[in-house]
């Protein structure tokens, strides 16, 4: 006999070797494979497709490879994302990296400066100082080579783990040129936001919902730069009345700004528009050393909520904070008065407190002074546990800048204080190289092994809807009755006499009726009901709402303002009245809310539909 691409297909998966009835796999428990295969597939020829059982069984034994194709692909994600947390987490979780500017026209630093590939040396009268950091980015490196590094990150939050990218240094190093880049070379946030929806639009085993606030901490307050306002708000003079955005923390840890402007983003196009609106509304203003210094820590927030997925730790949504840092600066050196230096004041009390979060953070103390910033009030939850941060400092290599650079890497060694104060052997270096080089490697070969699922989906699940269809006709069902079987989670075991469901197995009466029957000729169309496909289609959609429709009781989460200087409305806020809808969805995996058929309507009319079936054939 000739064996059919389909049933090749078929007989490819039982390579695969999970068991479909041990059940999808959860979020706590990632999916094991069984050495050996525990259904062994039909070969979907064996039946002929004329006959309508033939075409019903051949539909399940799809769907149960359809089963089995989804549990791989969550098994290899899975996979995946545990290789890239390892790396991460050989990496640390916290990393400092170091981007030095080129001195220009202005005059090269008379003090020595050497630059290797994760540590700056300054040598002054009779002194070296040395500053480890996890890479260094020289004078020639371009924005490609800063995002190469910083790309792995990304997927991280794609994963589910909070992420924070900062960029620190002195007024003029270039902070923002590394964020937001300039035209030809853009910076770390357009090319983030390009790199997501890449990804995602990859990713196949999740479906995801992005979108995007910007806010800015000015002068201790908080302004939302997504709100829509008058032209003459740009000044930095000007605060407007959304600056007082109150900040809320729930019992869990979560932190949300109450009234922030999150915009959901379906394309790049979009989101860039939203980002170059609030670029503009950032304060700006001339200094000494920058013609358009900001003035401000500008945030922006990237909203990831992942459904329908089995993450494994994850969490359903995930926040990426790209944070441009107000420049770090001597104010006696800048001669700034009055309001300018007031701003650098506030900028300067923000940055150290940022350095104590993040050092308490590293030497993993148990208070971490949160608290002491609206700065750090507000990354809280994408600083500490289970998150993913970056620091970029940036350095110069001008002569006048000297102080500051040894400031900066201060800094920077604090961030970094206790593992740069450990001497790492080379002996230790190597050997993390290697477990990184052996991840990679691991990734690379579940990605590429999930390239080749993705194109195996989609032959089947096309299978099914062709399959269905034909039954479909058979049938000549009305278009409702066809079964969603792309959504189908819960396997339909390969067997020639596909199980009635419960409600249509005979009972006591109807076996009565049936040996009566039999007597009279009808035991035919009795035993016709027991494998007609339109049973098959009622106990998919029927058992699938029985047992997949089980929603977690939700779980209530209370918001409260962190400070109590602000208004008293916002001091206890019930989840549902606040702007962070994304979470609701976190409450309810997909996977448990969407299930064939879940419409009640239609369930009660297959239902009835079924009943009347089968009192037309007894
Ligand atoms: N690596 C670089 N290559 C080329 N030009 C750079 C680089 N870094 C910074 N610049 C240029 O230096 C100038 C100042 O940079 P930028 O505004 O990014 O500094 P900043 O650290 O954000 O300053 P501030 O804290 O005052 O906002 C800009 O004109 C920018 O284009």
């Amino acid at each position: 006999m000739l064996v059919s691409e389909e049933a090749m297909m078929v007989l490819q998966l039982e390579d695969f070797g999970s068991d479909p009835s041990d059940g999808p796999a959860t979020e706590s428990e990632p999916v094991e494979l069984p050495s050996t295969p525990a259904v062994v597939y039909m070969d979907v020829n064996v039946v002929p497709e004329h006959d309508e059982a033939g075409l019903a069984s051949t539909i399940s034994s799809l769907q149960a490879e359809m089963w089995q194709l989804r549990s791989r692909q969550r098994y290899l994600d899975a996979k995946r994302r545990e290789a890239l947390d390892r790396i991460l987490d050989i990496k640390g979780s916290i990393r400092v990296f170091c981007r030095v500017k080129s001195a220009g026209e202005r005059k090269v630093a008379t003090v020595p400066i050497s630059i290797e590939a994760e540590k700056i040396t300054i040598r002054s009268v009779g002194t070296r100082k040395d500053f480890v950091v996890d890479r260094v980015f020289s004078p020639e490196s371009t924005q490609d080579d800063v995002f190469r590094e910083v790309q792995p990150i990304l997927r991280s939050a794609l994963d589910g783990h909070n992420v924070c990218i900062l960029a620190y240094g002195q007024t003029g190093t270039g902070k923002t040129h590394t964020m937001e880049g300039i035209s030809g070379q853009p910076g770390i946030v357009p090319r983030a936001i390009e790199e997501l929806f890449h990804q995602i639009s990859q990713d196949k085993s999740a479906s995801f919902t992005l979108s995007v606030s910007m806010l800015e901490v000015y002068m201790g307050s908080l302004r939302d730069l997504l709100v829509h306002r008058h032209s003459s708000a740009r000044s930095f003079h000007w605060i407007p009345k959304c600056s007082n955005l109150c900040i809320l923390s729930s019992s869990d840890g979560v932190v949300e700004i109450e009234g922030l402007t999150d915009v959901p983003v379906t394309d790049v196009k979009q989101a860039y528009r939203w980002y170059a609106r609030g670029k503009h509304a950032r304060s700006t203003s001339w200094t000494s050393v920058n013609d358009a210094s900001s003035r401000s820590h500008c945030l922006t927030r990237i909203t990831i909520l992942r459904s329908n997925d089995a993450v494994g730790g994850g969490k359903p949504v995930s926040k990426l904070w790209l944070v441009d840092l107000g420049g770090s600066e001597r104010l006696l050196k800048t001669g700034a008065t009055g309001h300018t230096l007031d701003e650098g004041r506030a900028i300067n009390l923000s940055l150290s407190a940022l350095g104590d979060v993040i050092a308490a953070l590293r030497m993993r103390r148990s208070h971490i002074p949160y608290r002491n910033s609206k700065l750090t009030q507000i990354l809280s939850d994408s600083l500490g546990h289970n998150s993913k941060v970056l620091m970029i400092v940036h350095i110069s290599l001008g002569d006048d800048d000297a102080a500051e650079t040894v400031c900066s890497l201060s800094f920077a060694k604090r961030v970094r204080a206790v593992e740069a104060t450990r001497e790492v052997s080379e002996e230790t270096k190597k050997r993390k190289q290697q477990s990184i080089t052996e991840l990679e490697q691991n990734i690379q070969e579940a990605e590429g092994e999930l390239q080749k699922l993705r194109k195996q989906m989609e032959m089947t699940e096309k299978l099914i809807q062709e399959k269905t269809e034909s039954l479909r006709v058979a049938h000549q069902l009305p278009d409702e009755m066809a079964p969603e079987t792309p959504a189908a989670e819960k396997p339909i075991r390969a067997t020639h006499a596909a199980p009635v469901p419960r409600f249509m197995a005979s009972t006591e009466c109807s076996r009565q009726r049936q040996k009566t029957a039999e007597s009279t000729g009808r035991s035919r169309a009795m035993s016709v009901v027991n494998t007609r496909p339109i049973d098959l289609f009622g106990s998919q959609s029927l058992s699938c709402s029985v047992h997949d429709h089980v929603v977690p009781a939700k779980k209530k989460r209370t918001w409260t303002c962190k400070r109590s200087d602000l208004s008293p409305h916002c001091n206890t806020l019930n989840e549902s009245h606040n702007s962070m809808d994304s979470t609701k969805g976190s409450l309810l995996p997909r996977s448990k809310k969407v299930v064939s058929s879940s419409n009640p309507n239609l369930r009660v009319t297959l239902h009835r539909q079924h009943r009347r079936r089968m009192s037309d054939l007894i």
